[in-house]
């Protein structure tokens, strides 16, 4: 059985707690073990979590569970290509997948929460993964 680690970010909670969800649905489906869950405060703030998940025994793919809305400035932007850059090195650094299961830069809460399902997308990545690469 493939155990999966999840990072998921408080930051827009309403949108993060469904698509954490969804998230945990797919994984049933896949028959995959949601083995640790670590929340962080919010997107940016996930690699190092993710890192920790990564480095732990038994953890065999980590999913990252977040939504990143529109502001009045390009912070959500700065937020979204630093993190989907660090999350990747992760990735990489600790030779696991790391999936992304994160919606926007560029949206509003309105259309966040038509994306709630990224997360469950993440998940069949990560156990697709982990299988491409057994
Ligand atoms: N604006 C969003 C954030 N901002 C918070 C950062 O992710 C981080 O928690 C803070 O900068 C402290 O390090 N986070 C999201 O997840 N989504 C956003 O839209
Ligand atoms: C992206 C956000 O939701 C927020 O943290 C930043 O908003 P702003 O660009 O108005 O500072």
């Amino acid at each position: 059985m493939v155990a999966l680690g999840f990072v998921v970010t408080e930051f827009n909670a309403s949108v993060t707690d469904e698509m954490e969800g969804a998230a945990r649905d797919a994984a049933a489906e896949r028959g995959a073990d949601v083995a640790d869950v670590l929340r962080v405060p919010g997107v940016y703030d996930s690699p190092l979590a993710a890192d920790r998940l990564a480095r732990r025994d038994g953890v065999d793919a980590v999913v990252v569970v977040g939504a990143i809305v529109t502001g009045d400035t390009a912070h959500d932007r700065v937020i979204g290509d630093a993190t989907a850059q660090a999350l990747t090195d992760v990735s990489l650094d600790r030779d696991t997948p790391v999936t992304f299961g994160v919606s926007g830069p560029g949206q509003s809460g309105a259309e966040a929460r038509e994306r709630v399902g990224k997360g469950a997308e993440a998940v069949n990545a990560a156990v697709d993964m982990v299988e491409v690469l057994a």
